[in-house]
């Protein structure tokens, strides 16, 4: 049996795969594979931490965008030590460059946020954020995205643990080629 992929493929790039729907094209630039790295920290650390993650945005001709980040720790010589964090959902872009998302952690939380697309910036907020019984307490979430070519930072607050919102990620991506 053929896979869906084979039927209806998920585009990575704009001429590549399913026409964008209308609705995405001010999504469109996010499109394709993202790599890079970015430091990290909170308040109830003692320490910063480094990592690279990559991000992958993706369609399938309708108004959402797929999208999967994984992230790993590197250490003190950027070689990588152990995986971290991850998350995969669905931005939904409607029209005006709104956008509202629904976005899954394997720490047993999943985020809703609403937004907007306005030129080359991004900015999200959490709308709710629901956890399992043995995750941590994260009540907010913040993300600006920022968009040069095909260069992306991607800086997320988090308000978690009786803290107050404040950063806890800051990456530099590049597209890969392809
Ligand atoms: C690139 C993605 C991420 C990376 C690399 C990352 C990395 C880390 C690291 C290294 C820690 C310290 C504990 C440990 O060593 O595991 C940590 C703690 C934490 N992270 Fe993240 N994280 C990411 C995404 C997120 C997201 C999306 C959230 C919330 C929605 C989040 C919320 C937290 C919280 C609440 C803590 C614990 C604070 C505490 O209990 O002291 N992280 N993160």
């Amino acid at each position: 049996m053929r896979d869906t992929q084979a039927f209806f493929p998920d585009s990575r790039a704009v001429g590549v795969g399913p026409e964008p729907h209308p609705w995405i094209t001010p999504a469109l630039p996010l499109l394709g594979v993202w790599r890079g790295s970015g430091t990290g920290g909170y308040g109830t650390l003692s320490e910063d931490f480094s990592y690279e993650q990559e991000i992958t945005f993706s369609h399938d001709g309708r108004p959402f965008l797929r999208y999967e980040a994984r992230a790993w720790l590197t250490d003190r010589e950027g070689r990588p030590d152990r995986p971290s964090g991850r998350e995969s959902g669905w931005w939904r872009v409607v029209a005006d460059g709104y956008l509202e998302a629904v976005v899954a952690h394997p720490i047993g939380i999943a985020t809703t946020y609403v937004g907007r697309i306005s030129g080359n910036e991004i900015e999200m907020t959490s709308r709710d954020m629901v956890v399992t019984p043995l995750a941590k307490e994260v009540t907010a979430s913040r993300r600006r995205l920022t968009l040069c070519g095909d260069e992306l930072t991607f800086v997320t607050e988090v308000q978690a643990v009786g803290q107050p919102l404040q950063q806890h990620l800051s990456a530099r991506l590049r597209r890969l080629p392809g």
